[in-house]
């Protein structure tokens, strides 16, 4: 058990939304500004791997569950080496972590690695009003001298929007890493990080897959000089609208013909190689209890989510596109929001939400299997 050294944190902070809405609260972390997009995330547990997923670079996560860091930080939970969120809003902070493994407490970690919190305000009321309103754009100022509130709403009109973000370059990897494949190694797969979750390529080397994690500006050339079986495009921040290079680089692939996995921003990734649009959701999915239905067995699993962002391909019909047949494979139960896409000509699918579950229920492993299946099937 490790107890905090803050405790209750008197310090005042304010929460400024671009919409002019503030909740007064304390501070929590680390003291001082910060912007972002203000989204909420649904997940009662695995607060370390949201607040380490570089999915949530630039946005400041509201959690809707009431308590918050019960459960403290270890070092076996991180999905990277850093807290990507831009800032972190909670109604109710642990006075004392109690876990295990626990090593620290919650806002001691976001303090030490400079990351501005708020805490005591009404996250209920605050998601409610981004339900109602939509993913904005939020400053949260904290200290005992605080600036006006014009002040305060001019600079968060001034930070920078999501729409139109290209952020994979500042997240992602720089060198190419390889992650061994555990046991026997029967598959080499090149992954492109975007932004890539940890536990990704272990999901995959626990399936003998040796992962070899390509930077985002990897081009065809590079994917293939690592004499891939699959290729693997990952989750990430941002606008997909804005992958360009991507987008190029996955449609090398296709035409290839290789075996091709996305996740996320993989997922909107491929809509764009095979010419669908992708749009900005009102408020996104992010939590890890949302019903997906893959149309392809109708099976219905829970599944962790992460984006703000969605494809927008028919879910009605088989597309045509410039690889052949595609179709909708995966559809959310709560807003019928494409979840999956996957080609009927070519070796290639994506899914819109986390099956790698970090946190999350382990429902939808079965696609690291499908994966694993398309490389065998090329092999053949
Ligand atoms: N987790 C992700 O890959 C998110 C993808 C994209 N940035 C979105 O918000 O939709």
């Amino acid at each position: 058990m490790t107890t905090s050294t803050r405790g209750v944190d008197r310090t005042p902070a304010v929460l400024v939304l671009e919409d002019g809405r503030t909740f007064r609260g304390r501070a929590y972390g680390a003291v001082g500004a910060t912007f972002g997009e203000a989204v909420f995330s649904t997940g009662m547990t695995g607060y370390q791997e949201t607040l380490t997923d570089p999915s949530y670079h630039r946005q400041v996560v509201v959690m809707t569950a009431p308590h918050v860091g019960n459960t403290g930080v270890n070092d076996e939970d991180m999905e990277s080496k850093k807290i990507w969120v831009s800032g972190y809003v909670v109604r109710d902070p642990a006075r004392v972590p109690s876990n295990w493994r626990s090593t620290r407490s919650l806002d001691d970690e976001l303090a030490a690695q400079g990351v501005v919190g708020i805490s005591g305000i009404d996250t209920r009321a605050l998601t409610r009003h981004l339900r109602e309103r939509g993913a904005m754009r939020v400053g949260i100022f904290s200290g005992h001298a605080l600036p006006d509130e014009g002040t305060m709403l001019a600079e968060v009109r001034q930070a920078p929007e999501m729409s139109g973000a290209d952020l994979s370059a500042e997240v992602a990897t720089t060198e190419t890493y390889v992650v061994p494949a555990i046991g026997e190694k029967k598959y080499t797969v090149a992954a492109v990080d975007l932004g890539i979750k940890g536990m990704t390529p272990h999901r995959m080397a626990e399936r003998g897959i040796e992962v070899h994690v390509l930077p985002a500006t990897a081009t065809v050339e590079d994917v293939y000089a690592v004499e891939p079986d699959g290729v693997f495009f990952s989750n990430g921040p941002g606008d997909p609208s804005t992958a360009d290079h991507p987008v190029a680089v996955m449609r090398g692939v296709l035409e290839h013909g290789t075996p091709l996995f996305g996740i996320c921003f993989g997922n909107q990734i491929l809509g764009r190689a095979l010419g669908f649009g992708t749009f900005k959701l009102k408020y996104g999915h992010r939590g890890i209890n949302q019903p997906v239905q893959d149309r392809t067995t109708g099976k219905v699993e829970v599944t962790a989510h992460n984006h703000g962002f969605a494809v927008d391909a028919p879910l009605d019909r088989v597309s045509d596109t410039p690889y052949g047949r595609a179709e909708v494979s995966h559809v959310c139960l709560n807003d019928n929001v494409v979840e999956g896409l996957q080609l009927l000509d070519r070796p290639a699918f994506s899914v819109q939400y986390h099956p790698e579950a970090a946190a999350g229920p382990h429902d939808a492993a079965y696609l690291f299997d499908r994966f694993v299946k398309l490389m065998e099937g090329q092999r053949a």
